[in-house]
């Protein structure tokens, strides 16, 4: 059995001259929360549609739970669980008459049984209470949960959510990453994509970044933490000998950041304090010199130090510059 719950090879789409997903080799593991992340545009719909079989795939090669799709669509589709672009529900009927008739429409679904599976999905997304109301006196987050419910009227290895929160308010956000977690818990795994990184932080254990219809980083969110740089950061009256000396040390200097340029001057690239004194960024590689051997150079060269420190570059930082955009980072 592959340990892979999802592997595409080379997976490319084109819209006649657009190429919406270029040479994708995604590689999501069994148990694992996938976030699949990017900014809007980025391609995440089009591979989930071809994932699920509902789009075809230009080139590459396309794996689901261990059976290569389209071929084994039949027989793959019946374990996975899908919510792609929203849910669908009839607005004047309750969610438990709309999970019954989407039962219904099942044919592998004994009918002798269909109360029981309703009742069950509905309790599992937190609907229990409500499955008697009209789904239009429903929030926006329990239709998603809704949805989700209906994904789950049968046993899933695989659950494939595209931007489950989006449109959510804060209460709909937490609810369904609640459920996110739980579904995972229960052994299943869960894909979910997001343009959001705060979400793919809070609840994944793995992700993916695309860009431009392109994969530029794939891991444990360990492992993706761990790839991101060190940077150096001297905070002293004397910017221009520090820059010199780190220069002659072999460091390259950081551009400065938006961040600090919102605070003003930044003469020379420095970012000014109010007291005078600068903040110098510097690139700290594997094979920098100690920070204390630092320290002590720019001490000997005559800087007046006033903060030094080493700073980790943060999964955002890492990710704005891999994809070369800002994510949203607020729910
Ligand atoms: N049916 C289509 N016909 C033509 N172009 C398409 C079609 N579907 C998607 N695209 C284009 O392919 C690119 C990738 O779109 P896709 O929807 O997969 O991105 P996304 O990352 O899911 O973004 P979003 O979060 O906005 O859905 C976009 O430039 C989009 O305009």
């Amino acid at each position: 059995m592959s340990d892979l719950a999802v592997r595409t090879d080379g997976l490319t789409k084109r819209f006649g001259k657009q190429l919406a997903v270029a040479d994708l080799d995604l590689a999501v593991p069994r148990g694992s929360v996938f976030g699949f992340l990017g900014p809007n545009g980025s391609g995440k719909t089009t591979t989930i549609r071809i994932v699920l079989g509902l789009a075809s795939a230009t080139a590459g090669r396309v794996q689901v739970l261990g059976q290569d799709m389209p071929g084994s669509l039949s027989r793959v589709l019946p374990r996975v669980g899908a919510l792609v672009e929203g849910p669908a529900a009839y607005p004047f009927l309750s969610g438990e008459a709309n999970l019954r008739r989407l039962d219904a429409a099942d044919r592998h679904a004994p009918a002798g049984t269909r109360a029981q599976r309703v009742a069950a999905a509905l309790d599992r997304v937190g609907l229990g209470n409500a499955g008697g109301k009209r789904v239009r006196a429903y929030s926006l987050g329990m239709k998603q949960r809704l949805g989700i419910a209906a994904a789950l009227l049968v046993p899933r290895e695989l659950l494939v959510l595209d931007e489950p929160t989006n449109g959510l308010d804060p209460q709909g956000t937490r609810e369904v990453r609640n459920l996110v977690r739980s579904l995972a818990e229960d052994g299943a795994t869960v894909v979910v994509s997001s343009h959001l990184l705060a979400e793919v932080e809070q609840v994944c254990s793995h992700a993916a970044v695309m860009r431009h219809g392109r994969l530029v980083a794939q891991g444990s969110l360990e492992d993706l933490r761990s790839r991101g740089r060190s940077r150096l950061r001297v905070l002293t009256p004397d910017p221009a000998v520090t820059r010199a000396e780190l220069a002659r040390l072999g460091l390259g200097l950081t551009p400065v950041t938006a961040d600090a340029q919102r605070d003003g001057h930044h003469d020379t690239g420095d970012e000014r304090t109010t007291d005078g004194a600068a903040v110098v960024l510097a690139d700290l590689p594997e094979d920098a010199p100690l920070p204390e051997t630092l320290a002590e150079a720019l001490v000997a060269a005559g800087v007046r130090l006033r903060g030094f420190g080493v700073v980790q570059e943060t999964l955002e930082d890492r990710f704005v510059a891999l994809t070369g955009e800002g994510f949203d980072v607020a729910q």
